[in-house]
């Protein structure tokens, strides 16, 4: 992805504001909660800051697992994984992500789904 996606969307601080503003979403709806339950949640969010800063071109600092290994089990369904990625998209849209960056991210969830989903 282009390098200064990262830059173009505020850095840092624009990423952990999106990933706060992704899990106060997704753990309002009922139909995703339980996924999380017993998941570590700081551990979590740190986790997605670090991998959606590398997708955007930022520093690539991700250490968690694969995404394959991370959800392997969890029997997230096809909808619920179009769920949580249309929330990423509304909340990088509501943040000011410009149509560009956000093609780019819909193009990443496109090419991650088989990883997640079972
Ligand atoms: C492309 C979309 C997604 C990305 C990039 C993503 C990213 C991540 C990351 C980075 C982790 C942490 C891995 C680690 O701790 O080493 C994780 C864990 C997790 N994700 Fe996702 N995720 C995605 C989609 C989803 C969806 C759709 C759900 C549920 C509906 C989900 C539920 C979870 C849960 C429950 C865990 C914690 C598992 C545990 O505690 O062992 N994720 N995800």
């Amino acid at each position: 992805m282009d390098a200064s996606f990262y830059a173009r969307i505020g850095g840092q601080p624009a990423v952990t504001a999106a990933v706060d503003a992704l899990y106060r979403v997704v753990l309002a709806d009922d139909r995703l909660v339980d996924y999380f339950d017993g998941s570590d949640l700081d551990h979590l969010k740190s986790h997605m800051v670090a991998l959606l800063s590398q997708v955007l071109g930022g520093p690539a600092e991700y250490s968690g697992r694969d995404l394959r290994g991370a959800h392997f089990g969890l029997g997230i369904v096809p909808e619920h994984y179009d769920l949580v990625g249309a929330y990423l998209i509304g909340v990088l849209a509501g943040l000011g992500v410009d149509d560009e960056v956000l093609t780019a991210v819909r193009g990443v969830l496109a090419a991650s789904a088989a990883d997640v989903v079972e």
